[in-house]
């Protein structure tokens, strides 16, 4: 049984922010610099794309340094792009690829391959782009147009189709207005605000963006990735005695459905050290408490839709019944998260049962090992909560391909032994 997490650290650089400081960089006029960058397999995906559409990117003293010429001059790339495990990747700069007078081929791995891009292709083809998929998954091949201004109300929570329409508009001939029932992470709204303050207005959940203005290259400073620092925040909060504190962790208002999560359920947080030099940061402090159930539902769920899998484990050890719904979005991520997270969970003994949009767990039932090989489904942030849980059991366990957890995070076991005392 793992004895107490104690000390401070930092966790690598906010991935959502990475991706983006790429994207606008190169389709901007004038060089942007990235302080912070995620150097995780992801984020290089989004700047080897970029390499391939003929733009400069190079990495001096830990910055990276985009040299955008704007948009009219990405090239088409000489071979299909290969977008790896990346969602965000793939749909982003399919909202870019929209409008360019050229052909382009997406391939991705075998996840991604079976991840839905039909949420992209309908929105962008109203505006015009052309795409030849297989019933909507990769590889995807998207002949770029004129595109025209569109009206969308978003049928799903989803900061990447949003993202990519958002891209698309740029280049259209006339305003678009997006509408969110429930809004998402807004980081490419906060940054196409850096980039082109004239191109966007947000009224509460509704943005419209005004084609046509010039995007000028940027200094960004990517805070701490608080989907990163979550594993150590849950992990803090469940295991007796512990006490740590993550500095520069981007505490963004659609990122921090974690931190509401864990106050729900008696955990002891603090912020301190608020800053703004890109995104709002802070420092962010956590002591074990007992803790106490919670419910969380589908309004909840786009704040944090990436720690699910890890708030059933903090469920997993609260005195009583939790009930996380509305998250079907999970069964469409690197893998089917709410399956995998029942399955291995069954493993460790937790008494969860599988809802169709969730799960319902008893943190009071006793954990027993029931079998010692778990499956991380190639899918980090699977693999990354195996290994907070696997801290609390006395049975040595196994996880299979751990490595995908450079897919997002990889320092994760380095930090992680930071704090072990
Ligand atoms: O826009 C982004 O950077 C992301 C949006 C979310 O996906 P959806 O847009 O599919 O909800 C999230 O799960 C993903 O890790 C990153
Ligand atoms: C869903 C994720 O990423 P993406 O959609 O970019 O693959 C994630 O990081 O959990």
């Amino acid at each position: 049984m793992q004895s107490a997490l104690i000390g401070t650290i930092a966790v690598p650089g906010d991935k959502s922010i990475s991706h983006r400081s790429i994207m606008f960089g190169a389709i901007s006029n004038g060089e942007t610099v990235i302080n912070n960058f995620l150097e995780s397999a992801d984020c290089l995906t989004t700047m080897n794309a970029f390499r391939q559409l003929g733009v400069k990117i190079e990495t001096v003293d830990n910055q990276v340094h985009v040299h955008g010429k704007g948009i009219d001059h990405l090239v088409a790339p000489s071979e299909p792009l290969n977008m790896g495990n990346s969602g965000t990747t793939t749909r982003l700069i399919s909202g870019i690829l929209a409008s360019r007078p050229f052909e382009t081929t997406l391939v991705g791995d075998a996840s991604l391959s079976k991840r839905p891009m039909q949420r992209i292709i309908e929105p962008l083809t109203q505006m015009g782009a052309h795409f030849q998929s297989t019933d909507g998954h990769l590889p995807l091949t998207i002949t770029g147009g004129q595109l025209t201004g569109i009206d969308y109300h978003m049928p799903i929570a989803s900061a990447q189709v949003k993202s990519a329409i958002i891209l698309a508009a740029l280049s259209a001939n006339q305003p678009t207005t997006i509408v969110e029932d429930t809004k998402s992470r807004d980081h490419t709204e906060a940054m196409l605000a850096q980039f082109s303050p004239q191109s966007i207005t947000v009224h509460g959940n509704q943005i419209i963006i005004q084609p046509h203005h010039p995007l000028v290259g940027q200094t960004i400073n990517v805070p701490g990735d608080i989907s990163s620092a979550a594993f150590f925040l849950v992990a803090a909060a469940i295991i007796p005695e512990s006490n740590i504190t993550i500095t520069n962790v981007g505490i963004n208002p659609t990122r921090t459905g974690i931190l509401s999560v864990l106050k729900r359920a008696g955990a002891n947080i603090n912020l301190t050290n608020q800053s703004q030099t890109g995104e709002l940061s802070a420092d962010i402090s956590i002591t074990a408490t007992p803790l106490k159930p919670f419910t969380i539902t589908a309004a909840e769920i786009p704040g944090l839709v990436d720690e699910v899998p890890l708030l059933a484990l903090l469920a997993a050890r609260a005195n009583g019944i939790s009930r996380i719904t509305g998250a079907q979005e999970l069964r469409l991520k690197e893998s089917d998260r709410i399956k995998a997270i029942t399955t291995e969970f069954k493993k460790l003994g937790i008494a969860i049962e599988e809802l169709p949009d969730g799960f319902v767990i008893d943190g009071r039932e006793p954990w027993h090992v029931v079998d010692p090989h778990l499956d991380s489904y190639h899918d980090h942030r699977i693999a990354m909560t195996l290994k907070i849980a696997a801290l609390l059991v006395k049975t040595p366990v196994t996880i299979n391909d751990e490595e995908c957890i450079n897919i997002s995070y990889p320092t994760f076991n380095t930090d992680l032994a930071k704090l072990r005392s």
